[in-house]
């Protein structure tokens, strides 16, 4: 098996419901993200081709030769995830009153709405969803939200480290 890691991060807002602790308040983190991809075979010589680079033209074929994929291609991918949630407040659907939402974004602040209890486990499942969506074969991903803890989602067979 070959496997390749790429981190991000994101900056953002949240609480727990149903919490019972300080967790049920208003807080931020900069939540660390580590996602880990697995190949049983690394790319071939005519794979590659049409990768978008960031000055606009395309990789040859080739280019992903001997590479589970690209470094840059993965982390790129990964950040563009993480962006999307990045300096906004994470909300599960529900959790708010819908004039609270609406007074929220009415003062301009950007709302995330999840379908689920933003929790690090959850947020790790999202994550590894939207990843696997894009085509990339992950395996893992790792969501920190302080430095002392962290979640993970696996896919099945994979032992989290
Ligand atoms: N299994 C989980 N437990 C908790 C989660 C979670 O996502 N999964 N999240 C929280 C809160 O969001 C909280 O922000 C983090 O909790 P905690 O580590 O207790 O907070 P601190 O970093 O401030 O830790 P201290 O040691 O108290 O400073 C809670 N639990
Ligand atoms: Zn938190």
């Amino acid at each position: 098996m070959y496997g390749l890691q790429a981190e991000a991060h994101f900056d953002g807002a949240h609480f727990l419901t149903d919490y019972y602790g300080k967790c049920e308040n208003l807080h931020g983190h900069r939540w660390r993200v580590v996602a880990t991809i697995e190949v049983e075979r690394l790319q071939g010589a005519h794979d590659g081709a049409g990768e978008l680079r960031d000055d606009g033209t395309s990789t040859a074929a080739g280019t992903m030769r001997d590479m589970v994929v690209d470094f840059g291609v993965f982390k790129r991918t990964v950040a563009e995830v993480a962006d999307e949630l990045d300096h906004t407040f994470l909300v599960e659907e529900g959790s708010l009153a819908p004039a609270t939402v609406a007074a929220l974004e009415g003062e301009g602040f950007s709302l995330t709405m999840l379908p689920f209890r933003t929790t690090a486990e959850n947020l790790a499942r999202w994550f590894f969803d939207r990843l696997a969506e894009r085509g990339l074969p992950v395996s893992q991903v790792e969501v920190d939200e302080t430095p002392n803890n962290r979640a993970f989602y696996a896919r099945d067979g994979h032992v989290g480290r």
